[in-house]
C-alpha cells in the first residue's frame, strides 16, 4: 500500500507518537511540524477550529492539528480544553482532589481533530472515550494518563496496544482516516493509495511517550520533530513532561506532579 503524508502542528511528543502509531496500519505518514500556535478560549470545537487555521496559515498547505480535553462531569466538563494549565499548576494529585466534594467521579477524555487547508474551514472528528478520575496508577510519563481509569485500568496501566484500541485518540483518528478515504482515496490529497480506518495498532513501547525510539518504524521518538527541535531537546514537551536533558539516547524528565522518569 503506498502511503501519503499529513502534517500534524503539535508541540506534544505524547501526542504524536500516539498518532502514529494508531495510524500505522493505514497507509497514512504523519509528519510533524513543531509551530508555536497561541490558543484562544473558548469550546473545544472553537479551540480546535483556530489552532486548524492558524497552522494551516503559518505552514501554508493543508494540516491536521488536535486538541485534548479532560471533562469531569461533576463540574460540568470542566477543566476540559484547560486541562493543560491545570496539570501544570496542581497536577494529577491536584486535578483528582478537584473531585474530592463530588461523589461523581466520572469522566470524559476528548480529542478533537481538525483537518484544515489555508483559507477553508476545519473539519472535526471527535473521539471520545468515558471513564472515571481516580488516585495516580501507572507508570504513565504522559499528562493525565495516570489519573484516567477505564474499565478498570488507568491509560497509564495499559500498554499503548491497550490504550491505542480504546483512547479518545484512536476513535477521533478512526474518523478522520475514513473521511480522508471517502474525500481523497486517503492521506492528504495528490496522488497514491488508499487509507483505511486504523483498526489495529501496531504496539508500540509505552516508553515512547517520554521520547524514546518508536518500535514502530526503529527510528528515533524526536524524528518527526526534525533536527531543530532534536538538537534542543529542552522543555517541548507538552506540560505533561518537561524533557530537562538528553544523553545520548537517555531522556529524563519531571512530570507535573513532581514524579520524574529516566528513560
Ligand atoms: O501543541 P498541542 O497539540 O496543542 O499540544 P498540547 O500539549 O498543548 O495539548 P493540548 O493543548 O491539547 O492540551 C491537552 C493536555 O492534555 C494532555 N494530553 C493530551 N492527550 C493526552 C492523553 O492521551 N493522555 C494523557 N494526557 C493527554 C496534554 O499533555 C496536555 O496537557
Ligand atoms: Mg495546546
Amino acid at each position: 500500500m503506498s502511503s501519503r503524508t499529513l502534517f500534524f502542528v503539535t508541540s506534544n511528543p505524547g501526542k504524536l507518537a500516539e498518532a502514529k502509531a494508531i495510524l500505522s496500519a493505514s497507509g497514512v505518514n504523519l509528519e510533524s511540524k513543531n509551530v508555536e500556535i497561541t490558543e484562544i478560549q473558548g469550546t473545544i470545537e472553537e479551540i480546535t477550529r483556530d489552532k486548524a487555521k492558524r497552522a494551516a496559515e503559518q505552514i501554508g498547505g493543508p494540516v491536521i492539528v488536535e486538541d485534548t480535553c479532560l471533562c469531569f462531569d461533576a463540574l460540568k466538563g470542566l477543566p476540559g480544553p484547560y486541562v493543560k494549565h491545570f496539570l501544570k499548576e496542581i497536577g494529577t494529585r491536584g486535578l483528582t482532589n478537584m473531585l474530592a466534594a463530588y461523589d461523581d467521579k466520572t469522566a470524559q477524555a476528548v480529542c478533537t481533530f481538525a483537518y484544515c487547508e489555508p483559507g477553508s474551514e476545519p473539519i472535526l472528528f471527535e473521539g471520545r472515550t468515558k471513564g472515571k478520575v481516580v488516585r495516580a496508577r501507572g507508570e504513565g510519563s504522559f499528562g493525565w494518563d495516570p489519573i484516567f481509569e477505564y474499565e478498570g485500568s488507568t491509560y497509564a496501566e495499559m500498554d499503548s496496544y491497550q490504550k491505542n484500541k480504546i483512547s479518545h485518540r484512536f476513535k477521533a483518528l478512526q474518523k478522520l482516516t475514513a473521511w480522508l478515504e471517502e474525500k481523497h482515496g486517503g492521506g492528504s490529497g495528490g496522488s497514491g493509495g488508499s487509507a483505511p480506518p486504523p483498526a489495529a495498532p501496531k504496539p508500540v513501547d509505552r516508553r515512547n511517550m517520554g521520547g524514546h525510539d518508536t518500535s514502530s518504524d526503529g527510528g528515533s521518538f524526536f524524528d518527526g520533530f526534525g533536527e531543530e527541535v532534536k538538537s534542543r531537546a529542552i522543555n517541548i514537551a507538552g506540560d505533561g513532561m518537561g524533557i530537562r536533558k538528553a544523553a545520548g539516547r537517555e531522556w529524563q524528565f519531571d512530570s507535573p506532579d513532581g514524579g520524574r522518569g529516566k528513560y
